[in-house]
């Protein structure tokens, strides 16, 4: 099978993402693709054991070390971070060292702010080993971590130098985990292709038994269509917001429920329909969008509704969004399948019914 690639176009900070099966051992490819010769590589205590040893050897001829961090969102944290620091000092690395993260997004948010902090910034690469990352997570740049009162509270914006997906690796995700991937894809479709929600209706069986195709297919066009958006908008000063879709009602479901209990792309999932249903009381998304959306994310068994932290806690969770302006909460909202628009000026109405009909114990029916 070939391998795809996407480039994402920043003028210096532009990179490759290298999307295909086995390039954890293409050597060939590493060597041209990872220059530098000293590596700390950031992994966790549960991808360490089935990828690092293949990946060290396949580094070739430099000095390459590790630090394995514990596993999950909750350990998503300045602590953790610092431990990525201290591996870094005490393995006496310089601004010539480059992090390797090999993880899921939580792996590679970390390890990318930590190699936007050491030394006022170091180079990384990422090779993303969850669905999750793949799509979206070690694209585009966003690194950080959790405060225990808001998700990403704490970051940079520090570019790879360079991505690889080797999409082999996803052979050994946890169901659930790789159900919590498509969230994002179908989070593309929603905001800028509806051509991929008609192909992900048609390819559900294909992706869902992991077929090498139809992986390769989402990966690269989910990649495609973020590099083009990271491309206009690098530090969300406008369009890059549309990436977002669900986030805010979804950061706020993860906050609430502490760290780990809703996967990040499971609350994704419950925020893209809060979403939605909030664009249909706007007047934009007609009942039948909303329904579909429903039944795409239910295909792919993930959830379409939240749980029930009340609609004020969501409120003031949601009031810590990193898209707040002039103390006004911006949602992405939806005029139609396939497009989004940030929206400031929607009525109080629409969103308190919204959190209501979602987060209320005994909130109104909605779509
Ligand atoms: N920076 C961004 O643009 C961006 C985008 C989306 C999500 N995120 C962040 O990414 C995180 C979620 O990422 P995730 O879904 O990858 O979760 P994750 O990093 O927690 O990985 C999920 C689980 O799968 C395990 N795992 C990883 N690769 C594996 C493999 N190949 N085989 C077996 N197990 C494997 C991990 O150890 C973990 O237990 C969240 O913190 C989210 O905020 C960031
Ligand atoms: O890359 C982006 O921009 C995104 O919004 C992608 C999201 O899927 C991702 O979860 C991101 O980490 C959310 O960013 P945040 O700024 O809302 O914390
Ligand atoms: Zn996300």
């Amino acid at each position: 099978m070939n391998i795809e690639q996407v480039d994402i176009d920043l003028g210096v900070r532009s990179y490759p993402i290298l999307i295909g099966p086995d390039l954890i051992d293409d050597e060939s490819l590493l060597a041209r693709h990872v220059q530098a010769r000293n590596l700390l590589i950031v992994s966790n205590t549960t991808v360490a054991p089935l990828y690092l040893q293949r990946l060290q050897h396949s580094l070739g001829e430099r000095r390459v070390g590790s630090v394995i961090l514990p596993d999950g969102e909750q350990h998503k944290t300045l602590e953790s971070m610092a431990l990525i620091i201290d591996a870094l000092i005490e393995q006496r690395l310089n601004r010539d060292a480059a992090v390797l993260a090999l993880g899921g997004g939580v792996i590679g948010d970390m390890a990318g702010f930590a190699a936007a902090c050491y030394q006022r910034g170091i180079d990384y690469v990422q090779v993303p080993t969850t669905l999750l990352a793949q799509v979206d997570s070690s694209v585009g740049g966003k690194t950080g971590v959790n405060h225990p009162q808001a998700k990403n509270m704490i970051g940079a914006f520090h570019q790879p130098r360079c991505v690889i997906a080797d999409t082999r690796v996803l052979r050994s995700l946890a169901e659930r985990e790789y159900r919590a991937g498509i969230a994002e894809i179908i989070k593309y479709g929603m905001i800028h292709d509806a051509a991929l929600l008609d192909w992900l209706e048609q390819s559900a069986e294909a992706l869902l038994a992991r077929e090498d195709e139809a992986i390769m297919y989402a990966v690269r066009r989910s990649c495609e269509i973020k590099a083009a958006v990271v491309a206009i908008d690098e530090r969300e000063q406008g369009l890059r917001a549309i990436l977002n879709l669900g986030h805010t009602f979804g950061h706020a479901i993860e906050t609430a429920t502490g760290y780990g209990r809703w996967l990040h792309g499971e609350a994704v999932a419950a925020g893209m329909v809060i979403a939605a249903d909030m664009s249909r009381r706007l007047g934009w998304l007609h009942e039948a969008d909303c329904e579909r959306l429903i039944r795409l994310l239910r295909r792919f068994g993930l959830p379409v509704d939240a749980p029930h932290i009340g609609a004020q806690r969501a409120r003031d969770l949601m009031g810590l969004d990193k898209k707040v302006l002039d103390g006004r909460i911006r949602l992405v909202l939806l005029p139609q399948l396939g497009q989004a628009q940030v929206v400031s000026d929607y009525t109080s109405e629409a969103l308190d019914a919204s959190l209501r009909a979602y987060f209320d114990p005994a909130g109104e029916r909605r779509i």
